[in-house]
């Protein structure tokens, strides 16, 4: 096993080159299609939102006011006037309709008092409304972008896998789309939201007090040094957690995947190690990240209180009084968790696109094999195939061309309803063959025809419906028996299922075991014998009931028992069907209509076993290496 060789992590984020500006953009874009059957929802969200930071505006007046009528000490009455920002003089008695020496009192002070509570909590619910929609809306399409790109991934060719590491597509699908919602989500807070705030609250205070205002916020641009410094560094650390989770997931798969020979060769602390390397990498750059984006705050706070300093300093020289001073600094400082949210736009907007252009990397990928616009879809064929002067190249994950070609100027007839066995030694392109009938690959020359017609001209899934395929390496899903026989046809009714696995030979054993055919099978099927596998994949196979049968002999000897019962299921299986058959086996090989003997991509020789025999170099070494053993434990 390699070690995990995730792509290198992305260059930093510079919205200054007009080409980061345009991928970030294009990203933005991408992610807009997906919230655009929500934007209904999206822009009440935002309307309340900003709602909320207009709030902030009407707080700080109304917190003018209440200071005022409170602070003034007790003897003050309701005729005395009150300047509030924007509104200008105001004498409470006057709108109220009481004579001017009513003293504000007990009662007026709690009334007054009682407004606090309701307008935070006024700006607090109209904020919960704004971010309980946004989660609603940024969970859908987190939702729709995780199907989607499964959807992508599933619809890949064959080819595809053999490059990527399932570790990585998984992390993909789940935590980067994780990464892009909660990202995407602050992202649109912070940029729909917070500069409404901003402005709702710097209006009345300049209103207030314009010299103050701004004197107090003078000191902002000092802070940007710091913080555009500590962003770079976040940008550069935040990039690199994806990319060591992404090696973390694919480790920790492969050591899964891989158990049974982990255990086997005793390397559980080897991938232990492997493991700890990656985790602790990860979390290294998770802390180091998450210490640079927390001095963030305190950098901003530690420069901004300087500015309140200084406003103390002029407040005691220009006689400002103190409810006016208490409202201005409280204001002030509900300023600044909504510059420090913006502040973080670009680590966030770094965040996103790292994770969105992983994500969407694999939604906009092209399958390398798909079907044509005007593919037919063909019904039940009558099995003929037919190898039209092919020839196959294996290609690198560049997409370049290996050097010599896997299979070389085939030209081949299967025709309906007769035995044909595959043989040659590995690697001469038997299963080749069998992917390219599968169209798991386009041949680089020549064409593969169904009944005459080119299998390009028809779509991947009718002609892969017509094709049943038993191999060596059989995989069933964990769950039951029945639904791993069922997956042959999903709409098979139990009688079916039942009478699949009665031809499979395997409704014995499955009677047998407890709970039948509700037991799990395990993962990969790990709690049934090779030969009990095979025959549930014979089962699957039966009832799929295709025209055409791949047959791929497992290489392991059965024992001689469960091997004459999987031969008995084959052949019940096999009964009017082309069946193109890799053998390893004398007994499938002296059965077949004819042998094809392969040898470096080519098909060298066909003909009977007797005549082979008896013309052919390469038939006489391989049977003598393969077979003649066979035919000694037969006799
Ligand atoms: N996914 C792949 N990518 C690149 N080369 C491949 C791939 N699969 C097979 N090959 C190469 O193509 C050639 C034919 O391989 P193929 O698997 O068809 O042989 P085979 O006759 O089925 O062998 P075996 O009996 O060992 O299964 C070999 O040289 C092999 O190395």
């Amino acid at each position: 096993m390699s070690k995990p060789s995730a792509p290198p992590p992305p260059a930093k984020i510079n919205l200054s080159d007009p080409q980061i500006r345009a991928v970030v953009a294009g990203t933005l874009q991408a992610i807009w299609k997906y919230v655009l059957p929500y934007k209904g929802r999206f822009i009440l969200s935002s309307v309340l939102g900003i709602l909320s930071g207009l709030f902030n505006g009407v707080m700080i007046i109304g917190f003018q006011l209440i200071f005022s009528l409170v602070l003034r000490g007790k003897t003050t009455t309701l005729g005395e006037t009150i300047k509030l920002p924007l509104i200008g003089e105001l004498n409470p008695a006057e709108i109220l309709g009481v004579s001017s020496d009513t003293p504000v009192g007990f009662t007026g002070v709690a009334i007054a008092c009682a407004f606090i509570p309701a307008l935070i909590f006024c700006r607090g619910f109209l904020g919960y409304l704004s971010s309980y929609m946004q989660t609603w809306v940024t969970s859908k399409v987190v939702y729709q972008i995780r199907n989607d790109a499964f959807r992508s991934i599933m619809r890949q060719s064959p080819g595809y896998f053999n490059n990527a590491r399932t570790g990585e597509l998984m992390q993909t699908v789940i935590s980067q789309t994780g990464v892009v919602q909660r990202n995407a989500m602050q992202l649109i807070q912070t940029v729909a939201q917070r500069p409404v705030s901003i402005i709702a609250i710097l209006i009345p205070l300049f209103a207030s007090d314009w010299f103050f205002t701004l004197m107090s916020l003078v000191i902002f641009p000092a802070c940007l040094y710091p913080i555009l410094r500590l962003g770079k560094r976040v940008r550069k650390v935040g990039a690199k957690e994806e990319y060591d989770s992404r090696a973390l997931m694919s480790s920790m798969q492969e050591s899964f995947a891989g158990i049974r020979l982990v255990k086997a060769y005793g390397r559980e602390a080897h991938e232990m190690d492997r493991f700890d390397r990656s985790n602790a990498s990860m979390t290294q750059n998770m802390v180091r990240w998450g210490k640079a984006l927390e001095l963030i705050g305190p950098i901003v706070e530690t420069v901004a209180s300087f500015g309140i300093a200084a406003g103390l300093v002029y407040a005691w020289s220009r006689g400002v009084e103190a409810q006016t001073f208490f409202v201005l600094v409280m204001a002030l400082t509900q300023i600044y968790p909504p510059l420090k949210e913006l502040s973080r736009v670009q680590l966030f907007l770094q965040k996103t696109t790292v994770a969105a252009g992983m994500v969407f990397e694999i939604l906009n990928r092209q399958p390398d094999i798909q079907d044509a616009p005007d593919a037919l879809a063909i019904g039940r064929s009558s099995g003929a195939v037919t190898f039209k002067d092919i020839t196959f190249y294996y290609r690198d994950k560049d997409d370049v061309k290996k050097d010599t070609p896997a299979v070389q100027d085939i030209n081949l007839q299967f025709e309906p309803g007769k035995f044909y066995a595959l043989v040659g030694r590995s690697g001469a392109g038997k299963s080749t063959l069998f992917s390219l009938m599968l169209r798991f690959y386009d041949p680089d020359a020549g064409s593969v025809l169904l009944d005459g017609r080119d299998i390009r001209t028809c779509t991947q899934h009718s002609v892969r419906a017509n094709i049943g395929i038993v191999s060596q390496d059989t995989f069933l899903f964990h769950d039951t028996i029945r639904e791993n026989i069922r997956y042959g046809r999903l709409d098979a009714t139990e009688a079916e299922i039942i009478a699949a696995a009665k031809k499979a030979h395997a409704h014995e054993f499955i009677e047998q075991i407890s709970n039948g055919y509700d037991a799990i099978v395990g993962e990969g099927g790990c709690n049934l014998s090779g030969g009990q596998r095979q025959r549930i994949s014979i089962a699957r196979a039966i009832l799929r009931d295709s025209p055409v049968l791949l047959l791929d002999e497992a290489t392991s000897a059965l024992d001689t028992e469960s091997e004459k019962i999987i031969q008995e299921a084959i052949h019940t299986l096999s009964a009017g069907k082309t069946v193109v058959a890799i053998a390893h086996r004398l007994s499938t090989i002296l059965e077949a209509d004819q042998i094809i003997v392969m040898e470096q991509g080519r098909v060298v020789d066909r003909g009977p076993h007797a005549e082979l025999l008896a013309r052919n170099d390469i038939y006489q070494n391989l049977y003598n290496l393969q077979y003649s053993s066979d035919e000694r434990r037969e006799s």
